[in-house]
């Protein structure tokens, strides 16, 4: 549990590597073969691949070989409500490889609204980085520069996506009329909108009703902005997105009423990219309701756990393809920090971890239940989130070329989660005491092992920044769609003109 990247602990592990016999999983396909690295780089898959002695060999075999995780949506050292995050891109990274992530995109937060002022803080935050990682730009207020910056950050920063909050009215919510704007802008530099979706003013007022009652306790928080705000939100933010015609993503849906928003848009031909985090998946708001201010605390997250209930049908949603990638939303406080909001949970820091557990999680959850095949769990753990974000078959692929972000996992081994043994620096765990089956035995993160034997080899420096072009496939055939348009409009355009 100790800062291993700080420790300096180098990775032993050769630059070549053969992993042997394993199942070799893709998001659309799966065979029994070798998987040979060098520098980096997968350079073979293929049965039967015969090595030097200078090589690693890794036996996988009866054991699952899939491209390392990629978690869409952390916030490592966030700076908000008053603290901040306690993993930062040390601890966080090495919680996520411990769990078989290999790639993270973290939310920069601008300073005083300035993109490129946020970017270089994050640039800094990001220097001791052990694994891969990325970059989405928040978007916190709207003038001709930040219109600019957007520009400067698409074309020659790597970022290709920018988050509007709908919500936290007293720190970073935008109205209408920026979302708007800020839709426009994405669409024209070709990077997607995200949004977190709850209606912001209906939070606030929601939050002044629970305290004029008297209810200042964790459970107030999910209380105060119920599944209804997050339909609003949702459904604001795609008919927006349908004005504008740009893709959305959604993040952290954690609502039937949400989840059904972007289903009915989905189904309507709208493209619209749904994100649960694996907290929503797998836990409920009951936890909110203990009795003791700790164990409650640690549950709040917005938006909210929902009651038992939303967590199934949001499971059912991605795995028939309603929903399309699983995040985390990483973003742990200790109890101390917690307890800054004691007697009041809107001082409550808002997040929970989850960036080491996604991976187990999931396949526990989804796979080992029945409910998604092992192929659909690389699509929703890794592959998709590499195709939304325009890095595939760089990332989220075992194939040769892609980067060697590879992770063994022993369906037949098990897994336990508790704040102790973790590698978050959290004290807490909103997973504490989950048992379940599958385990992630091997990390290979940039053609090195840094994860084996339950012990981590990381090296500080050794992540990379991943840039992420615009235009990915969710813009492809975005200007037919506006042409449609465009001559479906000649009729009214035309019709006072006089004939000459
Ligand atoms: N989700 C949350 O509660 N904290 C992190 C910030 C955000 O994503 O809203
Ligand atoms: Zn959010
Ligand atoms: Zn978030």
């Amino acid at each position: 549990n100790d800062l291993f990247c700080e420790a300096g602990i180098e990775a032993t592990s050769s630059s070549k590597i053969l992993i042997k016999g394993g199942t070799v999983v893709n998001a659309y396909h799966l065979e029994v073969a070798d998987v040979y690295i060098e520098d980096g780089i997968i350079v073979a898959v293929k049965p039967n691949i015969e090595v030097d002695d200078d090589v690693e060999v890794l036996d996988a075999t009866g054991k699952y070989v899939m491209p390392g995780g990629i978690d869409p949506h952390t916030h490592l050292g966030l700076k908000a409500f008053g603290t901040e995050a306690v993993d930062d891109f040390v601890s966080g990274q090495a919680a996520a490889l411990a769990g078989g992530t290999t790639m993270h995109i973290d939310f920069v937060k601008p300073i005083n609204g300035s993109l490129t002022a946020g970017l270089e803080a994050y640039e800094k935050k990001a220097k001791k980085s052990c694994m891969d990682y990325g970059f989405h730009m928040v978007i916190t207020k709207w003038d001709e520069v930040i219109s600019e910056e957007m520009e400067i950050v698409v074309k020659e920063k790597g970022i290709n996506s920018f988050k509007f909050f709908m919500a936290y009215k007293e720190y970073q919510m935008i109205n209408d009329e920026i979302l708007l704007e800020g839709f426009k802008r994405c669409k024209s530099l070709g990077a997607l909108a995200m949004v977190h979706a709850e209606n912001g003013d209906a939070v606030f007022e929601g939050q002044k009703r629970m305290i004029e009652l008297g209810i200042t306790g964790p459970e107030g928080h999910a209380l105060s902005r119920p599944p209804l705000l997050e339909g609003e939100a949702t459904s604001r933010a795609i008919r927006l997105a349908k004005f504008v015609n740009t893709p959305l993503y959604v993040v952290h849906v954690m609502s039937i009423d949400a989840m059904e928003e972007i289903a009915e848009a989905r189904k309507s031909g709208q493209r619209v990219i749904g994100e649960p985090i694996v907290s929503g998946l797998v836990l409920d708001d009951s936890g909110l309701w203990s009795s003791d201010f700790v164990t409650a605390a640690k549950y709040v997250i917005s938006p909210p756990l929902r009651a038992s209930g939303h967590n199934k049908a949001l499971q059912a949603a991605l795995a028939t393809g309603f929903l399309q990638l699983v995040g985390t939303d990483h973003c742990a406080f200790n109890s101390t920090q917690k307890a800054l909001g004691i007697d009041d949970f809107r001082k409550i820091p808002n997040g929970v971890n989850g960036i080491e557990e996604r991976m187990h999680l999931v396949w526990d959850t989804m796979v080992e239940s029945g409910q998604i095949s092992v192929t659909d769990y690389v699509r929703l753990t890794s592959t998709e989130c590499a195709r939304i974000f325009n890095i595939y078959p760089r990332k989220g692929a075992i194939l040769v070329g892609s980067d060697a972000d590879i992770i063994i996992l022993n369906p037949n081994s098990s897994f336990e989660i508790t704040a102790k043994s973790h590698h978050s620096r959290s004290d807490t765990n909103v997973y504490e005491g989950w048992r379940g089956k599958g385990k992630v035995e091997v990390t290979i993160a940039g053609g090195r092992v840094v994860w084996e034997n339950d012990e981590l080899k990381v090296v500080p420096g050794s992540g990379k920044y991943i840039e992420m072009p615009p235009f990915s496939y969710l813009f492809d055939g975005i200007d037919k769609e506006d042409e449609k348009y465009l001559s479906s409009l000649q009729a009214p355009v035309n019709r006072f003109k006089l004939s000459t």
